[in-house]
């Protein structure tokens, strides 16, 4: 071990983990059968970083980001697994009921009632979607909305958790109670400037006026920053972002991801952005897990990612994003489809090994997870972690039958939107739309 790997390690040991996801697996039980759409996962989030997840379509990432909300829906089930989450008042409040759900700082959210898991969700933990529609009631302004918001998280802030409640009913009771929403009449003056301020964080220009307005009156990078705005007023220690540019236009795109990596480094608020997109994760990750087929395939610091890759599906990905100098990169999206999750359609083998350039004999076992060369957190599931490829173990052409044209990736259009958001680290310049956000 070097000695830049040393303190990588070091560094690591040190860092909070806000959350531990250990062996977690999301079935959907369908009429076609069991899909598998996440596998025996692992994840270490770390307090403050924005961590990646990147995947081609049908991956499995929305499954993970739903999971970790707890907002799968039969027929889907997390059948297996940990969701880990550190919040050492939490873990004081329920250590008595629910003893198995703890250890020290941690509390496994899959451990403990529904109600519990729910009053975290806009407080603790809180998610913006790809289409912002879905998040407003369209009867509603957006002002009321996020002035319910606001108040939901007063309640929790109200509620006992810090002061350690006398009795353990009372104290879950109370996690129950800030679940529900206030009505109307309840929201005060206070949380409807709040709103506003919220508004105007997010670089909504005139934010009085337009917090009258109704949702379907905002364009849909205005409508997009409201959704922000909505996450945020619980003040959330953990925003799961779900593609969160993706139908929006590359300008605005652009204004967006600058505005969450704003208020990312003014609140310390920890990200999981999950993209499509490997040049978002570029541009706003700290570390980054690329998905396939509801596995972590390769993970580590964009470094390892980027520059020491060892997947071939990392290689592929990598292949499918414009180049560095912004002309117009020529896309070689990965041959051969995504694979099939159900169950019984998975064979024990390396989930990639039909598509992969590099198949050997040894891919027809299920790979673990390797550590990779690089830094402490780099582990990728390949066994050319572990050996190079030799020619005379490859698996010959047509092993799995035919293989076929790319399947159609909704995401991997590009003409519309990936040219302008570049592999690379870059300082973009701020727009000026939106005034003082924060
Ligand atoms: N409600 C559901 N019922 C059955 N299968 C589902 C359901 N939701 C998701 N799946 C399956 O889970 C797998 C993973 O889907 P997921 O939406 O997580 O992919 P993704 O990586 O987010 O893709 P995209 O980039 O297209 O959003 C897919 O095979 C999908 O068909
Ligand atoms: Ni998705």
């Amino acid at each position: 071990m070097t000695e830049t790997e040393m303190d990588t390690t070091t560094r690591n040991t040190n860092a909070e983990e806000i959350l531990r996801v250990s062996g977690l697996s999301t079935r959907f039980f369908t009429q076609e059968g069991q899909v598998n759409a996440v596998s025996d996962l692992d994840l270490r989030i770390e307090r403050g970083e924005v961590f990646g997840i990147v995947g081609e379509s049908g991956s499995g990432k929305s499954v993970t980001a739903r999971s970790l909300m707890d907002l799968i829906e039969p027929p889907g089930e997390i059948t297996e697994g940990k969701i880990e989450y550190n919040d050492p008042d939490l873990a004081d409040a329920v250590r008595d009921d629910y003893p198995q759900a703890v250890d020290g700082e941690y509390v496994d959210l899959l451990e403990v009632p529904a109600d519990v898991r729910e009053s975290l969700r806009g407080t603790s933990f809180s998610m913006i979607f790809q289409d912002p529609e879905s998040s407003f009631n369209p009867t509603l302004t957006v002002g009321e909305q996020l002035a319910e918001a606001v108040e939901v998280q007063r309640r929790a802030s109200a509620r006992p958790r810090s002061t350690r409640a006398k009795t353990q009913d009372y104290t879950l009771a109370s996690f129950a109670l800030s679940t529900v929403l206030p009505s109307r009449e309840y929201v005060s003056e206070e949380s409807r400037e709040r709103a506003i301020e919220l508004l105007e964080m997010v670089g909504i220009p005139d934010p009085v006026e337009r917090a009258d307005e109704y949702p379907h009156e905002y364009s849909g990078g205005m409508l997009q920053r409201a959704m922000i705005a909505q996450a945020l007023a619980g003040e959330p220690d953990v925003l799961v972002a779900d593609e969160p540019t993706t139908a929006l236009d590359v300008t605005i795109q652009a204004q967006i991801l600058d505005l969450l990596a704003e208020i990312q480094e003014e609140t310390g608020m920890t990200i999981v952005l999950i993209t499509h997109n490997l040049g978002v994760i570029a541009r706003m990750c700290d570390r980054v897990g690329v998905m396939y087929a509801g596995e972590i395939v390769e993970r580590g610091t964009l470094e390892d990612v980027f520059d020491d890759h060892v997947h071939p599906y990392t290689e592929g990905l990598l292949g499918s994003i414009p180049d560095l100098e912004g002309a117009r990169g020529r896309l070689q999206p990965i041959p051969g489809n995504v694979p099939s999750l159900l169950d019984s359609e998975m064979e024990d083998r390396c989930y990639f090994a039909d598509r992969c350039p590099n198949a050997m004999e040894d891919c027809l076992d299920h790979p673990p997870e390797y550590d990779a060369d690089g830094s402490a957190d780099h582990e990728v599931r390949c066994v050319l972690a572990e050996r190079d490829y030799e020619e005379s173990r490859a698996l010959p052409e047509g092993y799995f039958g035919e293989t076929e044209r790319p399947a159609a990736d909704k995401h991997a259009d590009p003409d519309r939107t990936e040219e302008d958001v570049q592999p690379e680290r870059a300082e973009q310049p701020v727009d000026d739309s939106g005034g003082d956000r924060l």
